[in-house]
């Protein structure tokens, strides 16, 4: 199997060092020369586990404008492309690259948090080529090479249209094969929405409160004001998904509290993104529920102010 990574972060350092050892081949696409020259000389660590030597990956960098050329998908034709960057991240440039990278036989996987990026590769790839994951995986990278595996959890996959031909149910069980082979569990899902939603919901609520209160996911249920913020913003989620006619687990709000106890002492991506001085995914968590629900004439007011708060701290 021939698999390529593009983003070399958090998620995608993981996936490339875990997924080395099960693939023919690994193709590391970071963003700067910089950092694909690390890994050349390094390899890829995961803190307490393991150092994947340079040999078992081939590490391009999307600067370098030589492999941008769609010639390389001629000479070595890929299976599966893991679009491992944020959201923030995925705009026209990086779409045509993904068009000319992959041919027909390619399965792009994408891991985003949020919604929009399902949209977006819609139009540039057919949806018989497109599987989303949504992973409770955890992962920190904490230099250019190395990455610390926080948490374990699980991957649900699933295409993004419901209805599939055989051949695509096959192409989701090699990939999920492939995952589990590396030690990840994973969920095959017929129902993605759900999955999507439900994760959507989730961060909507963990990541900008957390964000804005500097606190560890695990300290939202210390406070009594803190629980009754997280309500509001879970209860705003759960009426624009009802309108929207999304089906959603009944237990939601529990699985919201287990996600803070099981990830306690986790910085959530947001609040890391916002300690480091990078644009968060705000954009596609709160402000896509937002902008849904001003199509759907309904009010959101404490999302507004946890949006707005958010987008200041951006760019302080
Ligand atoms: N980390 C986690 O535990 C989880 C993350 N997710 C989701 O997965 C996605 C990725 O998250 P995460 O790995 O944490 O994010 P990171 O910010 O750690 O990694 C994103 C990577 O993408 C790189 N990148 C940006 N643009 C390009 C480009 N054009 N070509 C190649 N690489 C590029 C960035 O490079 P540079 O650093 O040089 O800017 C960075 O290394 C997010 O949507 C997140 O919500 C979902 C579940 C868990
Ligand atoms: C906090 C958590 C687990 C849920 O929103 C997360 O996925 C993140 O940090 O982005």
């Amino acid at each position: 199997m021939h698999i390529a990574i593009v983003g070399a972060g958090s998620l995608g350092l993981l996936f490339a060092a875990k997924l080395s050892s099960v693939a023919t081949s690994i193709e590391v696409i970071t963003r700067t020369g910089m950092q694909a020259e690390v890994l050349r000389r390094e390899g890829i660590s995961i803190e307490k586990e393991e150092v994947v030597p340079a040999s078992k990956f081939t590490i391009v960098s999307y600067e370098d404008k030589e492999s941008k050329s769609g010639e390389e998908a001629v000479e070595s034709p890929l299976d599966f492309l893991l679009l491992t960057v944020k959201q923030t991240a995925i705009d026209d440039e990086l779409l045509s690259w993904i068009r000319n990278r992959i041919s027909k036989k390619t399965t792009v996987v994408c891991f985003q948090n949020g919604v929009g990026h399902e949209e977006k590769l819609l139009g540039c790839i057919h949806a018989d080529q497109l599987l989303l994951a949504v992973t409770t995986e955890g992962a920190k990278r904490s230099g250019a090479s190395k990455v610390a595996h926080t948490g374990r959890g699980t991957t649900d996959l699933g295409f993004s249209r419901d209805v599939l031909p055989k051949e695509q149910l096959n192409t989701q069980k090699i990939f999920a094969g492939l995952l589990e082979k590396a030690g990840f569990a994973v969920s095959l899902s017929k129902n993605m929405n759900t999955k999507v939603w439900s994760k959507l919901i989730i961060s909507s609520v963990i990541n900008p409160l957390t964000a804005i209160l500097q606190i560890q996911n695990g300290q939202l249920l210390h406070s009594s004001a803190s629980q009754e913020l997280m309500l509001d913003l879970y209860q705003e989620g759960m009426t624009v998904a009802k309108a929207k006619h999304i089906e959603l687990p009944d237990d939601l709000w529990e699985k919201l509290q287990l996600v803070c106890e099981k990830t306690a002492e986790n910085q959530s991506s947001m609040l890391q993104d916002l300690l480091h001085h990078r644009s968060t995914e705000i954009e596609s968590i709160n402000g896509s529920l937002l902008r849904m629900a001003e199509q759907l004439k309904l009010e959101l007011p404490v999302n507004r102010s946890i949006y707005r708060i958010v987008r200041v701290l951006e760019n302080k």
